[in-house]
């Protein structure tokens, strides 16, 4: 079995139904099971800044697909939530990043893992060390919290669910 992290983003409203549809759809695939779920946190945007602010997410998922077969169901989920993709790092109703797959550093035109941004992003950062603080990365064996993005400030705790029961049985 494999172990994956993946971000989940939204800042289009209704913000929370779409980051519980996105965990729902993802532990409904019959090849993924939502294992854990971080906290919910607002977030200021990144990148582009003229945007609304964001819920931020991170889940730990166990699969037995491949990570390319991993971001097509991100992909996929995505569309289903309405997602139209016109601004780089613009407003998104849900975004799904894979951020981590094992231990593996993967390199395709389609799929980088670890993400290449992740450690620059407290919105990652601070819900992934959250559900394991002792997390490595991969590629620079540095220990997560010490990457100085996790202290960032522009991520508060916007609702502290992280029970995956509460998004998967919720209706
Ligand atoms: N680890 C990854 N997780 C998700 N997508 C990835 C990853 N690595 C590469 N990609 C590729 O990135 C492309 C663009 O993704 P997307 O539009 O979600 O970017 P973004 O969310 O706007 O920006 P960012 O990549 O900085 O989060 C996708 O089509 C996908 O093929
Ligand atoms: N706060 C925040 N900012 C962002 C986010 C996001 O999920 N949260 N996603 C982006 C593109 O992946 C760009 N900027």
């Amino acid at each position: 079995m494999n172990i994956g992290y993946i971000s989940i983003g939204s800042n289009i409203e209704d913000r929370l139904y779409h980051l519980t549809e996105a965990v729902r759809a993802l532990h409904l695939h019959d090849s993924v099971t939502v294992a854990a779920a971080s906290s919910i946190y607002e977030t200021v945007p990144v990148g582009y800044t003229e945007q609304a602010d964001f819920l931020n997410m991170v889940v730990c998922v166990k699969t037995k697909l491949d990570a390319q077969e991993l971001l097509e169901i991100c992909q996929e989920i995505e569309r289903g939530l309405g997602r139209i993709r016109d601004v780089r790092w613009g407003p998104r109703t849900a975004d799904l990043d894979i951020l981590l797959y094992n231990d593996d550093n993967i390199e395709s035109e389609t799929l980088t893992v670890p993400h290449p941004r992740m450690q620059e992003r407290a919105f990652v950062l601070v819900p992934l060390l959250e559900m394991d603080s002792s997390i490595i990365h991969p590629v620079s064996k540095n220990l997560l919290s010490d990457e100085a993005a996790a202290k960032d400030k522009g991520v508060k705790l916007w609702k502290k669910i992280n029970e995956v029961a509460y998004f998967v049985d919720n209706r």
